[in-house]
């Protein structure tokens, strides 16, 4: 008998439900000899963008090394769920169970529901497990039965959560000849509209130029290391700490989170391990509440997601659908001068200052400093994350929409729930979000986390050696400064 594993979102041996309960079940049947597992990339569904995938590449040889040493195959997949389940169904192999982790948004709840059908309708049995966040979607509702709109209320249900904690599966039995695998490898392979990605052969020595300088080393390994050195080095001043950017005061755990390389269980049972263990200092436990509150707004997303899939591509709150975002010409209208008299001037100029925005020449030099950082390593720091998003969609008046797609592109982080949860939330469109007319002053919000421009000048080049104060004469300049940027871009 077969047993397969679908991974999901989550690229980690440890505390991963699918994997370890296949493996276990195979263990305990005698007649089952073997378990595979799947990475499928979904075409059907939102495709991850470039940084994300240039993580998955790096992280995918690695896990199918882990996954080797428990006697695991890894198969690497770019099809829709049903497709490959109709594909192995035709295998007519002795499949025993299929062991799922939950994927998330677009279409995937109605996605998975023909894919369990198909297995239901040969026989097979299936399981599906919550692996990528700490609630099941559908147990935290209001009292009346609704999805939550306000954090605050949404968060307390997380006080009475405890980690859900596996131990490490043990070894797959063997696969004698394996001939599972081989039968299912000749079987994927046929049809068309399945491709079979090399991304985690040993040999496939991945780069891409544009990350060739990202500061990052994706793998399960890595997150745990990063766990440890952030308990280390940075809870205990996380309060205060997280809000400078310039300072390493956060986790960095995002992308690891994001692509389940750790569990969001495992992060927060270190962090409530070490508030009971450790020092009882009023600033340490506060910090440990600080940052379990930001694992929630995780959450938070993941909930919106769940109730609203399309989170990335409509307003969560319908009364701004009728909001005039400024119109902004296309690549081609601002490039080719056959496609100009199509565009009007304002649409040109929204589109020019897209594109400054996009590469961090806005003239704006904290707003400057995180495109630069988000380019450079593929991450921004949140504080930064929120004043840049404020400054495309309230001073510049450019829909969220087109700020989260080069989020989606160039975050090694982009998720599908905290990315447009929280540029709905900067806009003002999304649940319990900052009102319009709250936006994040790049002068104010530099004079209380960058007072020093260590981190303008960590990542402009340009001002590398100007002094304090004439960056905050620059910062002064206000809105006027790239206008004229813009005028000669023009
Ligand atoms: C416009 C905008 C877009 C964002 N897009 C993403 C995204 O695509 N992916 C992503 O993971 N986060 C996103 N965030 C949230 C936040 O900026 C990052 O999670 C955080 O900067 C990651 O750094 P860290 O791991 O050091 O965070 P820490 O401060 O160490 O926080 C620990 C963990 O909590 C979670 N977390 C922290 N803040 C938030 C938040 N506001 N919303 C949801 N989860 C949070 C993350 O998983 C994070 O790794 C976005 C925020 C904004 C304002």
């Amino acid at each position: 008998m077969v047993v397969l594993a679908f991974l999901g979102p989550c690229l980690r041996t440890l505390d991963n439900p699918a994997l370890y309960h296949a493996i276990r079940q195979a263990a305990k049947d005698k007649s089952a000899g073997a378990v595979v597992a799947f990475y499928v990339e979904d075409p059907t569904q939102r495709l991850p963008g470039r940084a994300f995938t240039w993580w998955t590449r790096k992280s995918l040889p690695k896990l199918r090394k882990q996954l080797e040493e428990l006697r695991v195959p890894l198969f690497c997949l770019r099809a829709s769920y049903p497709r490959v389940a109709e594909v192995l169904v035709s295998t007519a192999l002795p499949f025993s169970a299929v062991h799922v982790n939950r994927r998330w948004g677009g279409t995937t709840q109605e996605e998975d529901a023909r894919f369990a059908e198909i297995w239901a309708h040969a026989g097979i049995e299936q399981r599906v497990y919550t692996a990528h966040t700490l609630h099941e979607p559908w147990e935290i509702q209001t009292g009346q039965g609704q999805p939550y709109r306000v954090y605050t209320a949404f968060s307390k249900h997380f006080a009475n959560i405890s980690p859900q904690l596996l131990e490490e599966p043990p070894c797959a039995p063997e696969d004698e000849d394996g001939q599972a695998y081989t039968s299912m490898e000749h079987a994927l392979t046929e049809p068309k509209d399945i491709t079979v990605l090399d991304w985690a052969r040993p040999s496939s020595e991945f780069q891409e130029p544009w990350a060739a300088a990202f500061p990052w080393t994706p793998g399960s390994d890595e997150a745990h290391s990063v766990l440890q050195a952030f308990m280390d080095h940075a809870l205990a001043t996380y309060k205060d700490a997280r809000d400078i950017p310039f300072e390493a005061g956060t986790s960095r755990l995002s992308p690891y989170l994001a692509h389940g390389e750790i569990s969001p269980h495992r992060v927060l049972s270190a962090v409530r391990r070490a508030r009971s263990a450790g020092s009882t200092s009023k600033s340490f436990i506060e910090s440990t509440h600080t940052f379990e509150r930001e694992l929630v707004w995780r959450e938070f997303n993941y909930h919106l997601l769940y109730h609203q899939p399309d989170l990335a591509a409509r307003n969560h709150n319908a009364q701004w659908d009728a909001f005039p975002w400024a119109e902004v010409a296309s690549p081609a209208q601002l490039k080719e001068e056959k496609d100009r008299a199509t565009a009007n001037s304002d649409a040109m100029y929204a589109r020019a200052m897209y594109d400054c925005w996009r590469s961090g020449h806005t003239g704006i030099p904290l707003v400057d400093a995180g495109m630069r950082q988000l380019w450079k390593m593929g991450w921004m720091h949140n504080r930064v994350r929120m004043i840049v998003a404020s400054f495309l969609v309230k001073n510049l008046r450019i829909h969220w929409r087109l700020g989260e797609e080069w989020f989606w592109d160039t975050l090694v982080d982009a998720d599908p729930a905290s990315n447009p949860g929280n540029w709905q939330w900067v806009a003002g469109t999304g649940a319990d979000a900052a009102p319009f007319f709250r936006i994040f002053n790049p002068a104010r919000q530099a004079d209380r986390f960058d007072e020093r421009c260590a981190y303008v000048r960590q990542w402009v080049d340009e001002l590398k050696s100007t002094s304090t104060s004439d960056i905050a004469e620059i910062v002064s300049h206000g809105m006027s400064f790239p206008r004229e940027f813009v005028g000669k871009a023009l």
